[in-house]
């Protein structure tokens, strides 16, 4: 079955109509994805990022702001039809995660996060979906960072999942709060050692003299647990949950005449109404 046209989803994907343009070009493959815990160590020979992008020559042409303006891509894969949606905007969420997981979306648990700090400025960043039930979205992070400064002094965020590939976009806003700690305790110890490691070595958001310090750093941590497989959760790291207030979910079409459905949570219930795109 098309993941598309499952039912509770609300969402309808089919083959284009005669008559209808082509994609402007192909969409390149997909890349494969290595398994999980196949990153080489830490503090081995990076990835060839460095080497490419910051020691080669810049490219010899850069694009120019012509070029810019031409980009675009045609939508057209499926549509939100308000008559299949179901009543909880979490269950229609879950169909479009698996259909990115489905599509083999890179990071398709990726997500930005903005968040208002007490100046009222807003920042927005990524980061990654590690839970998701009845009571909102969980993401874990640095209890110091900058983004931990925002909700304490404004506990509300806003989230996107940025599906390009399936021409999809969900946002959700709501207040924010910190998990507890036995939660957090529990998700921090089914990481990775070295990521463990990384959340004790790194001051995050602040700023630091130079590459070789947050190294030092590592290199220090790594030595004090050595050979304490239970590296604890610092109290400095945790998690924050968004519970969700406001869902829209949008799927691209043809003419930039998009579909978009926002849920609004009400006392007892959602309220879906159909936005203008
Ligand atoms: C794909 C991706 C996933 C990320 N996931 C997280 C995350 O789950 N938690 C986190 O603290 N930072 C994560 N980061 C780093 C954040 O984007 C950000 O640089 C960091 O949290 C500091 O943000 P702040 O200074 O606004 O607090 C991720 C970055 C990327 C690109
Ligand atoms: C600094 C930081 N903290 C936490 C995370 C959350 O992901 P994980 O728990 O899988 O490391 C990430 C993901 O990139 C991250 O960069």
């Amino acid at each position: 079955m098309d993941a598309h046209d499952d039912e509770t989803g609300g969402t309808r994907r089919g083959p284009r109509t005669a008559g209808e343009e082509p994609p402007v070009r192909p969409e390149p493959p997909l890349g494969v994805e290595p398994p999980l815990g196949a990153e080489p160590p830490f503090g081995s020979e990076p990835a060839s990022f460095e080497r490419e992008v910051h020691r080669s020559a810049p490219p010899a042409q850069l694009p120019s702001a012509a070029r810019l303006a031409e980009l675009r891509r045609r939508y057209g894969r499926g549509e939100l039809v308000e008559s299949e949606l179901p009543g909880d905007p979490l269950v229609l969420f879950h169909t479009w995660l698996a259909d990115a997981l489905a599509e083999k979306v890179p990071e398709p648990n990726a997500m930005v996060v903005a968040t208002v700090g007490a100046d009222g400025v807003p920042s927005a960043r990524t980061v990654l979906l590690k839970g998701l039930d009845e009571r909102g979205f969980v993401f874990y992070t640095n209890y110091g960072s900058a983004k931990a400064a925002d909700l304490d002094a404004h506990p509300k965020a806003a989230l996107v999942f940025p599906w390009h590939a399936m021409e999809r976009q969900v946002r959700v806003t709501g207040p924010a709060a910190r998990v507890s700690r036995e939660e957090s305790a529990a998700y921090f110890a089914s990481r990775p050692l070295e990521s463990r490691l990384g959340a004790w070595a790194s001051p995050q958001s602040q700023v630091v003299a130079d590459r070789e310090s947050l190294d030092r750093a590592y290199a220090e941590t790594a030595e004090r647990f050595a050979g304490i497989e239970d590296v604890p959760l610092p109290d400095f790291w945790g998690g924050y949950r968004v519970r969700p207030e406001v869902v829209e979910f949008w799927q691209g079409r043809q003419g930039r005449m998009h579909d978009r459905v926002r849920y609004r949570r009400t006392d007892e219930d959602w309220i879906t109404e159909r936005l203008a795109p």
